[in-house]
This record gives structure tokens, C-alpha cells and sequence, in this order.
């Protein structure tokens, strides 16, 4: 297999994978609605006897014309209602499937979703920062919305088609056993260009498929409410227009070049189907000179023929439509086996009560990455401590946090709970024990309640508590002067919402975090968008939260750091020095003289 411009690999038509697609894609719309599509099933079978049967009263039908003269008009009148009320049903039946697919295509996308979501929301972190898996996922997720309609069209319409050829081969067999050859011929020419057709569109989408990705991205760059302030600030839209409107310019061209080319093959084809058509005729009009055919039976194999055709035409259809979705069915698949279900990542579990927690020579490098993030850090957090993490950009802080958090599993070294390893503990009860607000911490558009109780997701929201939270927070004040108090959501793309400013967010956050009620809380970067009073009055509050439990802040202002009980200067991902503001001060290393220059930028030349 040679890969394709999307990474994924390009896998060869051949019967054995089309059987391996055809199982999988089967059993995916089993599994997401057995009685539909079981109906569905049925109605295809109702719907090639129904085909079949519409030969049989065309037959009748030409008889009695053959015949008016002798019989008179009134014999004709049963068999033309006959064949009218069998077209009527098949159009039925043909609505009918029209609104079951649509149900058994939405129930493939739950189950596809379903199947997505257990892996995504089952592993670790770490994944993230696997590119394979990521790529995997990205390519799933894209491919979302469409597949799985494309998977379920794929099946039902094999099913309906085959169906329906087997039901008009025998037809035309009951008619003439010797029209069997002129059907198997009559099938070729379309069977060969159409998959030829096939071929030209799948790798016509293998190769559009970054492109497509790309145009995805610049469309929701140029429509997205978060980037429009920034596309705005900068002046942006007219680059990223040109962007889009080349990226879009170059598709229509190589689309319109694969639309001519799709389109020769195809006139090739119905050029070969007429001819085939043509020999047909002469075929049958020999029959009917030799007596091997009356005129009647003639005229139905005519129309039998031509149904057949469009039968092939759509099994073969459908036969493209799998493989087309043949690369997403694989993309599912890989990624289920890629990372299977890790179900102790749940949050589920008591919080542990410990006393201390120890990271020893702990050493952590992120996938593709060569240098180590944290190489050899140790350090001490106890019960009822502030402990703060400074150091430059890029020091290892975040990773560090992460670690110690129990979201990166450490490459080397340990993190011990009192003693116990972190990896011998039960993972939801580590979960359960952290409350870990990151710089980038997630700004959920829902309403204000719901942003601070999702700090204990598995608990019915305790309004007492979520208020309590928010007022150790700082928060509450501005939550209950909203128009609708804790019920309003906290986004304007929903009716009666309402946003929120940058520092008033993060207190939301560390409510949330609060509101959690783990004894180990992690707080990265949490005055970055906090007003001096807000950050003075965070602190003495997070002191009287905390009442015993742990808390490991990561600032890059001293005036914050300072009042914590140990101080960790991270370099380079490594421990440079460590101990309290005043050891550290007396000390007169990096953090000293960082300090001073921070403090420098507020003092008169003449203090500092
Ligand atoms: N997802 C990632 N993949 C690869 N490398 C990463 C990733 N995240 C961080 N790094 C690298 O790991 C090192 C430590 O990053 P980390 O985010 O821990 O630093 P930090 O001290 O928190 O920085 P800042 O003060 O900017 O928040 C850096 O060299 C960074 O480039």
C-alpha cells in the first residue's frame, strides 16, 4: 500500500477487500438499527419482485393490444390497471426506503460516534500528542457527517440491486431460457465503464481529501466567532478569501477535468449499452421469426433488458460507494484498535487522603519530541501547603502539573501518594483527588451554574455549594446580576446569553475547581487575567478554601508566588533551586534576580 496525500494508506480494489467492506459495513448498520434495517431489507426483496412482476403484466399488457382486435378493447383494461397499480406500489415502496435509510443513516452516525467517543473520551492525554492517533481521529471526526450515510446507501442499494437482478434474470429466463446469454452481455459494458468510473472517483476524493480539509479550515477561520475579533484586528479576511478562492479555484478546474473524463467513459459505456441494445432487437426479432418468441414476450425481455442494465449500473454504484467509504471504515477501525478502551480513567472513585505528594528524578519527553520536557525533577507538595512553580517560558511548569496530576504518566522516576506509586492507585480515585485548572482553560457555552458544577460532573448540582465556590471565587456578585442569575448561559450564541470578561472567566474556572473539592488543586497561570485586588483577594481566600488540602500554583508573578510555602524554580526542565521566598531571596540566584526585575518595573530607582 502506498500512502496518499491524507497519510491514510491506498488500499487496492480487489474482491476480498470489497468482502472485508461489505461485512464491516453490514454489521456497523446491524448493530445501529436492527429492525429498520431488516424492514429495509425486506422492502428491497418487495421492491425486485415488484420489478420483476411489472415485466411479467408488461407481457400481459402486449398480449392484449396484440390482441384487441380479436378480443376487443375491454381484455386490455385489467392488465394496464394491473401494471398501473404495480408502478404505483414500487413508487411507494421506493418512498418508503427513501425515509428508512434516512433513519438507519442517523442511527449509523450515533453508533459511529458512540464508537469514536468510547476511545477519544477512554484515553490518556498523552495520546493527544500522538500524531497518529491524532491524524486518525481528525480523519474520523471529519468524515463524521457524511459516511456513515454513504456506508448505509452502499449496502442497501447492493442489497436492493442484487436483489432485483436475480428477480429480472429469472423473469427473463421464464421467458426464454435462451435470452440468459444476451443478459449476461448486456451487462458488461456498463459493469466495465462504471467501474472504471469508480476507480477515476475514489482517487479523485483520495486526492482531494487535504485540499478539502484545508478549505474546511479557512471557511471556519473566516466564519468562526472566536477568530473573527483576530481576522478583524488584522485586517485578515482578504488574505484568507485569496486563500480560499485559489484553494477552490484549483478544485473546480480539477473537478471539471474529472467530470470530463468520468464523462467519456460513461458515453463509452451507453454508446456500448446501445449497441448491446441494438443486437438485442435483432436477436429477439430472429426469435420471434423462428417461433421461439411471441411478440408480447419479445417486448417484456426488451424492457427486462433495459431494467437489468440500470440494476448493474446501480449495484456497481454501490459496490464504488463502500469502497469510497472504504477508507473511513478503516480509519474507524484502525483507530478503535489504535487505542483501546482505558475505562479507569473515569473520574469515579473516593479522593485520596493523603499527606504528601513526591515526584522523584521524574523525567517526561513528549512524543516526537527529542529533548525532555522535565529531566530529573523532584519535588514535595504536603497536605494543607501552597507550593508554587516558576520559571521562564517553555521550563516545563504546564508538563510538570501534568505529571503531577496524574494526565502524563512520568518516562522515568515516580509520583508517589504518601509512598504509594501513582500508577499502583486506582486512576479514578487520582482523577477524583485533582482539581486542575489550565491557562487555557475550557469556557464552556452553557450557563453559569453548570460552568462551576462541572467541577463534579457525576453529582446532581448543589446550589448551596456551586454559590459557595463561587464566592471563595470571588464570582459570585457578577454571576447573580446576570439577567437570569446562574441560569444565564454564559455565551451570546445562545438566546439570553451572556459573555463574560477575560478575569471574571477565570474566576468562573477557579470556581470550578473549588466546587470540585479535591484535596490536591492545581491552579496554572490562575491570575494571568486577574486585577491586583482580585489576585490579592484570590489568595487569602485560597488559603481559607484550602483547609488542609494541597494546592501547586504556577505563576509568572511574584508578588503571588512569594506568600506560597515552597518555591520550585524549573530551568530547562530541571529543579535550579528551590525553597521560600525569603531562602531563595537570601540565596541570590535566578529567582532573586527575577524578582528584582519584576519588582524593579514598580519601585523608584532610588528603593530598588
Ligand atoms: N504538546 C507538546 N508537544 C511537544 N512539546 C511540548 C508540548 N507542550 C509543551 N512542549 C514542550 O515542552 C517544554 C515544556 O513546556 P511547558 O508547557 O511545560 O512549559 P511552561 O514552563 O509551562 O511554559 P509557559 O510559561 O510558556 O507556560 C517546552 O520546550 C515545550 O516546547
Amino acid at each position: 500500500m502506498s500512502p496518499t496525500p491524507t497519510g491514510a494508506p491506498a488500499p487496492k480494489k480487489s474482491v476480498g477487500r470489497l468482502s472485508r467492506l461489505v461485512r464491516e459495513s453490514t454489521a456497523l448498520v446491524w448493530e445501529s438499527a436492527r429492525r429498520s434495517f431488516a424492514a429495509l431489507t425486506a422492502l428491497q426483496l418487495v421492491g425486485a419482485g415488484l420489478t420483476a412482476l411489472q415485466v411479467l403484466a408488461t407481457q400481459w399488457v402486449l398480449t392484449g393490444i396484440l390482441d384487441v382486435a380479436r378480443t376487443g378493447a375491454a381484455d386490455v383494461v385489467l392488465p394496464v390497471a394491473v401494471l398501473a397499480l404495480l408502478t404505483a406500489i414500487t413508487a411507494a415502496t421506493g418512498s418508503l426506503q427513501g425515509s428508512l435509510s434516512r433513519f438507519v443513516g442517523e442511527s449509523v452516525t450515533r453508533t459511529m460516534w458512540r464508537r469514536v467517543l468510547d476511545v477519544s473520551t477512554g484515553v490518556g492525554l498523552r495520546q493527544f500528542e500522538d500524531s497518529t492517533f491524532f491524524d486518525r481521529l481528525d480523519r474520523v471526526r471529519s468524515s463524521a457527517l457524511t459516511r456513515p450515510f454513504q456506508v448505509t446507501n452502499g449496502v442497501i442499494s447492493c442489497i436492493g440491486a442484487l436483489a432485483t437482478s436475480i428477480g429480472l434474470v429469472a423473469t427473463l429466463y421464464s421467458l426464454s431460457p435462451l435470452l440468459l446469454p444476451l443478459i449476461l452481455i448486456s451487462g458488461i459494458p456498463v459493469m466495465l465503464t462504471s467501474r472504471q468510473e469508480s476507480r477515476l472517483e475514489y482517487r479523485f476524493n483520495v486526492a482531494q481529501t487535504q485540499r478539502a480539509r484545508l478549505r474546511t479550515y479557512l471557511l471556519l477561520l473566516l466564519t468562526g466567532r472566536d477568530e473573527a475579533k483576530e481576522v478583524r484586528a488584522f485586517g485578515l479576511s482578504r488574505n484568507l478569501r485569496a486563500r480560499l478562492d485559489a484553494l477552490y479555484g484549483r478544485y473546480l478546474h480539477e473537478l471539471g477535468a474529472h467530470l470530463r473524463r468520468r464523462g467519456g467513459f460513461n458515453l463509452i459505456g451507453q454508446l456500448t449499452a446501445a449497441l448491446v441494445l441494438g443486437g438485442t432487437l435483432l436477436v429477439l426479432v430472429w426469435l420471434i421469426a423462428g417461433g421461439g418468441l411471441s411478440v408480447a414476450a419479445a417486448g417484456a425481455a426488451l424492457v427486462a433488458v433495459r431494467m437489468l442494465a440500470t440494476q448493474v449500473q446501480a449495484l456497481s454504484g454501490g459496490v464504488q460507494t463502500i469502497f469510497e467509504s472504504g477508507l473511513f471504515l478503516d480509519d474507524l477501525h484502525e483507530f478503535m484498535t489504535l487505542a483501546p478502551r482505558v475505562p479507569e480513567l473515569e473520574v469515579h472513585g473516593d479522593p485520596i487522603d493523603f499527606d504528601e505528594i513526591v515526584a522523584r528524578d521524574v523525567r517526561f519527553t513528549y512524543p516526537g519530541r527529542v529533548e525532555a520536557a522535565l529531566d530529573g525533577v523532584s519535588v514535595r507538595i504536603g497536605r494543607g501547603e501552597v507550593v508554587a512553580l516558576v520559571g521562564e517560558n517553555g521550563s516545563g511548569k504546564t508538563t510538570l502539573a501534568k505529571v503531577l496530576a496524574g494526565l502524563f504518566p512520568a518516562d522515568h522516576g515516580a509520583v508517589t501518594w504518601d509512598g504509594v506509586p501513582v500508577t499502583d492507585l486506582p486512576p479514578g480515585a487520582v482523577r477524583a483527588s485533582t482539581a486542575v485548572i489550565f491557562q487555557d482553560f475550557v469556557r464552556y457555552a452553557l450557563d453559569a451554574e453548570t460552568n462551576i458544577a462541572l467541577g463534579r460532573p457525576d453529582d446532581t448540582p448543589d446550589q448551596a455549594s456551586v454559590r459557595a465556590a463561587a464566592s471563595a471565587a470571588d464570582i459570585d456578585g457578577a454571576l447573580s446580576a446576570l439577567p437570569a442569575g446562574y441560569e444565564t448561559p454564559l455565551t451570546r450564541v445562545f438566546e439570553g446569553g451572556h459573555d463574560l470578561s477575560g478575569g471574571q472567566w477565570q474566576r468562573v474556572a477557579i470556581a470550578r475547581a473549588f466546587y470540585r473539592d479535591a484535596p490536591l488543586v492545581v491552579l496554572d497561570e490562575p491570575s494571568a487575567a486577574l486585577d491586583p485586588r482580585a489576585e490579592d483577594e484570590l489568595f487569602s481566600s485560597l488559603r481559607r478554601t484550602l483547609q488542609g488540602r494541597a494546592a501547586l500554583i504556577i505563576s509568572h508573578r511574584f508578588s503571588t508566588v512569594r506568600n506560597a510555602d515552597r518555591i520550585y524554580v524549573l530551568d530547562h526542565g530541571r529543579v535550579a533551586e528551590h525553597g521560600s521566598h525569603d531562602e531563595l531571596m537570601t540565596l541570590d540566584g535566578s529567582y532573586a534576580e527575577l524578582f528584582r526585575l519584576q519588582a524593579a518595573a514598580y519601585l523608584p530607582d532610588a528603593e530598588r
